[in-house]
């Protein structure tokens, strides 16, 4: 049986699929590539078995979830590809517009939790589709993630101002942020809890194979990728795709102001698949 498996079609989680191209772990799942945003429903309505999903949703259903033991897509300061790209300071959005990609989920919440905890400040929010110039159009500032807000880093556009959420949150809280987490369905895990071990094993093998190899990486990505080998390098080493007993503490930290803010209804138990 193959089991049916997520991959967030940014960039961000290159390091974690390269691995299992090299190591021919590829041909033994059924990889579908989406957002982040839309894996976790396609798991949560039994299109996927095992995903990634955005942090925030696990918050949401993690009674239906098992999560992945040492995986995520996370950052300590810095994450490079969260953005809140800006036509005023920050400090002068009180009351303004501000348009959030309809790609994320977790970052949204987050945006609002630094306007509101470190701000002060409430901006009135709505959905888009990420083209920063349509967003700019009609809002003075504007959330975007992954490979959209990876261009930002790569060159903030001139006359706007750029905050990256990690930077932020680190400021606000001194912890790390997991922005994803991988889980599978409690059901499914429950009928193939070898199966799922399997995959959580190539995942971090892939993670340890990519981050030791992670020159290699970016050469590779550089070729079909807009951005050149250095800066992926660089991003690659700026993300962190552990799961350790920081970033679970940040993660709760998360839960905490989210739920404090009424962004979810319960700080949700982190439960994980024994390995
Ligand atoms: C670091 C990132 O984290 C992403 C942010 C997500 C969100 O805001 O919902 C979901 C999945 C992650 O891949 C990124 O987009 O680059």
């Amino acid at each position: 049986m193959r089991p049916r498996v997520g991959h967030i079609q940014f960039i961000n989680c290159l390091p974690l699929y390269y691995g299992l191209v090299k190591n021919d772990v590829l041909w033994d799942v059924e990889l579908s590539k989406d957002t982040a945003r839309e894996l976790s429903r396609h798991l949560l309505e039994g299109r996927l078995d095992i995903s990634p999903v955005p942090s925030i949703e696990y918050s949401r259903h993690w009674r239906e979830l098992i999560l992945l033991p040492g995986l995520s897509v996370s950052c300590d300061g810095p994450v490079a590809s969260i953005y809140l790209v800006s036509k005023v300071p920050i400090t002068e959005l009180h009351n303004r517009k501000i348009a959030l990609t309809n790609t994320s989920r977790t970052s949204q919440v987050l945006l609002k939790i630094i306007l509101e905890n470190k701000y002060h400040i409430h901006p009135n929010y709505f959905e888009c589709p990420p083209h920063l110039g349509s967003m700019l159009l009609e809002a003075d500032a504007a959330l975007l993630i992954g490979d959209e807000a990876l261009q930002i880093h790569y060159q903030v556009p001139s006359g706007l101002y750029a905050y990256d959420l990690g930077c932020e949150w680190k400021e606000l809280t001194g912890c790390k942020m997991v922005f994803a987490v991988w889980a599978a369905r409690r059901n499914f895990a429950d009928d193939n809890p070898e199966l799922v071990r399997e995959v959580q094993r190539s995942f971090v093998h892939s993670m340890s194979y990519s981050l030791l190899h992670v020159e290699q990486v970016a050469n590779d990505a550089a070729r079909w990728e807009c951005f050149d080998s250095g800066f992926l390098k660089a991003y690659f080493s700026t993300l962190q795709f552990g799961f350790d007993a920081g970033h679970q503490q940040g993660l709760r930290e998360y839960y905490r102001r989210a739920q404090a803010l009424g962004h979810i209804s319960e700080a949700p138990e982190l439960n994980f698949l024994e390995v």
